[in-house]
């Protein structure tokens, strides 16, 4: 399986700019013919929470119309980020949508753990539904930003038998060493491929860190991104799940009843 991650510098509380400038690194990223594209956490506002009563987008809407139709029209499943979205509540959520090569929305997420150091907890629900869907009959996980802190939360998602877990972030820069390691962690225990998009670039109070990356199974970092704009490319192995969970069997060693 082929992946492109775009590693975006995400215009701070422009829409219009950042769906066209998604839409064009899309195209770009679809011309190597990727099985699979993913973008980064709010990059259609980025973290302009204080406005986001104007600039989220209602029901997922126009996202949805512009990453289905990238989706059809290039037969390439995307992992649409995530965005803020109004829902009918009135809340604003942080919600990822996945979409597949047909254009169909097979998947949709809200971020569960708000991040209450950039404030997120002010302006944003938290979701309260796991993030599981599958891609080409591939059973995945897709999670965001701070959700990789929690290990148990991604637990659940594997233990419900997902090989990758796809994660969308706007990752400050300050904790790098973090991100990298935490990632790292992710796929260790669960023996599964991450797939984590980061934002590049700075907002009025941020620089955010890029290095995006796809790590294998066994934890080896397969790609990594600079900490620039960038498209990232690599490819996924899925027979290295199985045989990693076979030679080291931590599932099937779990003693969960022990946990709690
Ligand atoms: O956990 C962190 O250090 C960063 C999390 C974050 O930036 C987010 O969830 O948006």
């Amino acid at each position: 399986m082929k992946i492109a991650l775009i590693q975006l510098d995400i215009a701070f509380g422009k829409p219009e700019v950042n769906y066209a400038a998604a839409e064009r690194k899309i195209r770009e990223a679809a011309a190597g013919s990727p099985d699979c594209i993913i973008l980064p956490e709010l990059w259609t506002t980025g973290y302009d929470l204080t406005r986001l009563g104007e600039i989220a987008d209602p029901g997922g809407q126009t996202t949805g119309a512009l990453m289905s139709g990238l989706a059809r029209e290039n037969g390439v499943n995307i992992v649409a980020g995530s965005i803020a979205v109004r829902q009918e509540s009135g809340g604003i959520t942080n919600s990822m949508y996945v979409f597949d090569r047909s254009g169909a929305c097979t998947g949709e997420y809200s971020k569960l753990h708000l991040f209450k150091l950039m404030e997120e907890h002010l302006y944003l629900q938290p979701g309260a539904a796991k993030g599981l869907f599958t891609l080409d009959g591939i059973s995945c996980a897709g999670l965001i930003c701070y959700d990789i802190r929690f290990p148990e939360w991604v637990r659940v998602h594997m233990a419900a038998g997902a090989e990758i877990l796809f994660i969308s972030a706007e990752w400050p820069l300050p904790r790098l060493s973090h991100w990298r390691a935490l990632l790292v962690s992710r796929a260790i225990e669960n023996q599964c491929y991450v797939v984590a998009c980061n934002r590049a670039g700075a907002d009025p109070a941020n620089t955010f860190a890029g290095h995006s990356m796809i790590i294998d199974p066994w934890g080896e970092i397969v790609s990594e991104a600079s900490g620039s704009e960038e498209i990232l490319s690599g490819e996924l192995d899925l027979a290295r799940v199985r045989e990693v969970r076979g030679q080291i069997p931590v599932f099937a060693d779990r003693r969960p009843e022990l946990y709690m």
